[in-house]
């Protein structure tokens, strides 16, 4: 029998630390590196990025609008950057924030979790607005593939907690019943911002992941993560991109310092000797 995403999840947290690194290429950071706005320089990028992180992040999350940007051509640089990343062993949650009617979550999920397909990832983001109940078909396809999901429940940016907190307790609850009674995690992990000022709604019974994007260039410092995840600091992934990725010759160290930062802020401990 295949490893669980959670076993997975757990085994990677624990050798390389907290931290996913997004792969974002914008035409701003594209710019800043010197390469073309063109699929050879989501190429270029996604593959320095990949070189740079893989063997000292636990988790890298590309982020698909930035590839989609150029149709099959960047699905076709999307897909090789999975294929690169898994085969270095690094967990890949693909960034996609999909979310819709049962039959159609269908069909996503056979895209993004099914693993005979081309762009499935260890895990994915799902939007969880047309109701929790929508994203039971991926979660069950994420559960037969040893795949995970993160579900929106109070994103980073700041337009969002005036609708958001109206339903991420049901967003909480839903995710923490797909995950009852698993060890060491459940598949369904949710998405909380680290930009938030603070979290009122419970995480502790989660049995889940935390990803928490917004570390760096939105604003949230380790010292943040730390102070808003403090009940679930086993399970919090904060997740950083523009901050690591401006500068082509730093991308390591940027990584590393984070890492260490997080890592030491939340006092948890890294295997790993890199
Ligand atoms: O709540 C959320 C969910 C996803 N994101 C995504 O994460 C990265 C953040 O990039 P930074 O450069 O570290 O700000 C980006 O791909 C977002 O789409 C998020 O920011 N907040």
């Amino acid at each position: 029998m295949n490893e669980s995403f959670g076993s997975r999840l757990r085994a990677r947290l624990d050798e390389y630390g907290p931290l996913c690194v997004g792969i974002d290429p914008s035409p701003k950071l594209l710019g800043a590196w010197g390469l073309d706005d063109s699929p050879a320089g989501l190429e270029r990028f996604s593959r320095a990025v990949v070189e740079a992180v893989a063997d000292v992040a636990a988790v890298v999350k590309p982020q698909s609008a930035f590839f989609e940007r150029w149709g099959s051509r960047g699905i076709a640089v999307l897909e090789r950057t999975i294929a690169d990343l898994r085969e270095a062993g690094t967990l890949v949650i693909l960034d996609v924030k999909r979310g819709d009617i049962g039959s159609t979550m269908a069909a996503y999920a056979e895209a993004y979790l099914d693993r005979g397909s081309p762009v499935a990832a260890d895990a994915v983001t799902l939007s969880p607005y047309l109701g929790f109940g929508s994203l039971e078909g991926a979660i069950t396809s994420a559960v037969a593939n040893d795949a995970g999901v993160f579900v929106l429940a109070l994103t980073s940016n700041p337009e969002a907690a005036a609708l958001q907190r109206l339903v991420a307790d049901q967003v909480l609850a839903g995710a923490a019943a797909a995950n009852a009674g698993q060890s060491p995690f459940g598949p369904v992990g949710v998405v909380v911002g680290a930009t938030l000022p603070a979290i009122e709604h419970s995480l502790t019974g989660l049995n889940g992941p935390v990803l928490a994007p917004g570390l760096g260039a939105q604003g949230a410092s380790p010292a943040d993560v730390a102070r808003l995840f403090a009940s679930v600091r086993h399970a919090v992934i904060p997740s950083v991109s523009r901050a690591v990725l401006t500068d082509p010759k730093r991308v390591r160290t940027r990584t590393l310092h984070y890492r260490d930062e997080c890592a030491a802020h939340l006092d948890v401990k890294i295997a790993t000797r890199h």
